[in-house]
Order: structure tokens, then sequence, then C-alpha cells
């Protein structure tokens, strides 16, 4: 039998501000058995390019990153958020180590090819050294995980934290059990945006399709949900997407198969 591995994925609204976060590393750090966070953070670098004065355009979820905007994620992405999470966890006795892509080469990326629209310094991941992840977790080191990959010729690239969560998932489920969870600021994926308490318990591939149909699912919800679909295929055990608070409960959207 594998030894299960959950793997918690926490956005930006939650990584964004200090009692959010240090609310969710408190429940990250009594999460039982073998572990790994993945942060995003896009709301703090989108704020910190807005104070360079630098504008941010998302096309379908995903940041169009020029030049200027690669430092502003790569000092955002893998500097203060990851470390700043680094330190919150080592605060609470969880021995973390943050990670970009680069580091120990854990996953490779190619920038993405110029189609309709020209995404700029955005990695599509091609590999993921699960081995290299697996020894750290085997060690008792947590790895966190920036949405930064290399293309290994020297190049930082910019990738969304829910495909590193997604892709790297994929990649472990060949070693471990594993669980992902996506939190974010609300209970699950909702019926009724309007309505907290609207959590849809279930979703399958063709609810996916009919709620995103009726506009119900839309947004960064839909990249996210593609992801979750995507990992389980993959061989992931289990998908939920939950509230930041929810950690270590049953509650949320399961997504099936
Ligand atoms: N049906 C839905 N249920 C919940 N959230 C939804 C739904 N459709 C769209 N969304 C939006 O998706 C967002 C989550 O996606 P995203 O911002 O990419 O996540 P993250 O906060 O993890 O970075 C929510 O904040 C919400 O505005
Ligand atoms: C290519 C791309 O879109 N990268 C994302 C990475 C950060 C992220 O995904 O952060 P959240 O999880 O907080 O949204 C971005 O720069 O916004």
């Amino acid at each position: 039998m594998q030894e299960k591995l959950t793997i918690i994925k926490v956005g930006g609204k939650i990584v964004e501000e200090a009692d959010t976060l240090n609310q969710l590393l408190d429940d990250f750090s009594v999460l039982t058995g073998y572990k790994l966070l993945v942060h995003g953070g896009g709301r703090s670098a989108t704020h910190m390019a807005s104070r360079l004065g630098i504008e941010s355009t998302m096309v379908n979820g995903r940041r169009v990153t020029d030049a200027e905007t690669l430092k502003v994620v790569t000092m955002v992405y893998g500097g203060l958020v990851n470390k700043n999470i680094v330190a919150g966890l080592q605060a609470k006795g969880v021995n973390a180590i943050g990670l970009t892509g680069a580091d120990m080469d854990v996953i490779r990326s190619v920038k993405r090819p110029v189609k309709d629209i020209d995404y700029g310094f955005v990695g599509d991941v091609e590999r993921v050294d699960a081995e290299a992840l697996a020894t750290l977790i085997r060690r008792g080191v947590i790895p966190v995980m920036a949405p930064l990959t290399h293309d290994g010729k020297g190049h930082i690239l910019n990738t969304n934290a829910d495909t590193i969560a997604g892709e790297t998932a994929k990649a472990l489920a060949q070693i471990f059990d594993v669980t992902l969870v996506y939190c974010f600021e609300k209970k699950g994926v909702l019926s009724d945006e309007n309505d907290d308490d609207s959590v849809i318990p279930v979703l399958t591939p063709n609810l996916f399709r009919e709620y995103v149909g009726k506009g119900i699912i839309k947004e960064g919800m839909i990249p996210k949900l593609e992801n979750a679909f995507s990992a389980l295929e993959a061989g992931v055990g289990q998908v939920i997407i939950t509230s930041a608070s929810a950690i270590g409960k049953d509650i949320g959207t399961v997504i099936k198969k």
C-alpha cells in the first residue's frame, strides 16, 4: 500500500493577509502525515506591480508576464510570499523548505508558445522531479512551492499556482497516495455565487460542463477545475476544493471522474 501525502494549494487572498495566512499555517502545521504546500500570491504581485507603475493583465486566469512583470513575480512569489510562509511554518515547528521550480531542478517548463495570445514569460510544465520531492518529504522536510518554474537555460518562468499543485500532485501520485486540496476563500464550488452555503458536494465532468454552460462556474474556477480533473485522471487519489479554514476537515466540493 502506498503511503499517504496531502498537497495543499493556497491562493492569493489567503496568503496576502497576515491573519488568514497565520490561521492557514496553524491548520497546516497540525495536519498529520506527509504533506506539501503550494502557494499562489497573484494578488500580492498585482499590488506590488501597481506600486511600481506596472499594469497587470490577466487572460483566461493567467498573467501576461512581460520582462518587467517577470521581475516582480520572481521577487514576490520566490521572495516575499515564499519566505514569509517558510518562516511562519518554522515558527510552528514545521521544518519547511521554500522551493521554486529552479531549486533542485524540481520543475522544468517550456515558455508557452504564442498562439492567439502572447503570454510572455509563462511556463508550461514539462516535468516535475517527484523523486527529489519524495526524498525531502521522507526526511521530514516539508516543501513549500512557489508558482515559478525554469526552462533549464537560465530563465525563470511564471506558472499558475493551481497548475503547479496539479502537476506536482500527478508526479507524486506515482509514489504516494495523494490527496490534493485546493483552498480558497469560499467553502467550495458554489451553485449560487451569492449564497456561500450553496456548496456543490460532488462535481463530475458532466456537471462541470453544465455549470460552465450556465455561467455558474466561471473565471479562475474554470482552470482550477480543469487542473483538478486532469489530476484525478492521472492517478491522484482524491481532489477537494474547499475553504482555507477547512483543512483536515471533510467538507467542500469533492471532484469525481
Ligand atoms: N461557481 C463558483 N463557485 C465558487 N467560486 C467561483 C465560482 N465561479 C467562479 N468563481 C470564482 O473563482 C475564484 C477562485 O479562483 P481563483 O481566483 O483563480 O482562485 P485562488 O483564490 O485560489 O487563486 C473565486 O474567488 C470566485 O470568484
Ligand atoms: C501564469 C500565472 O497566471 N501565474 C500566476 C501565479 C500566481 C498564482 O497563481 O496565484 P494565485 O493562486 O493566488 O492566483 C500569476 O502570476 O498570477
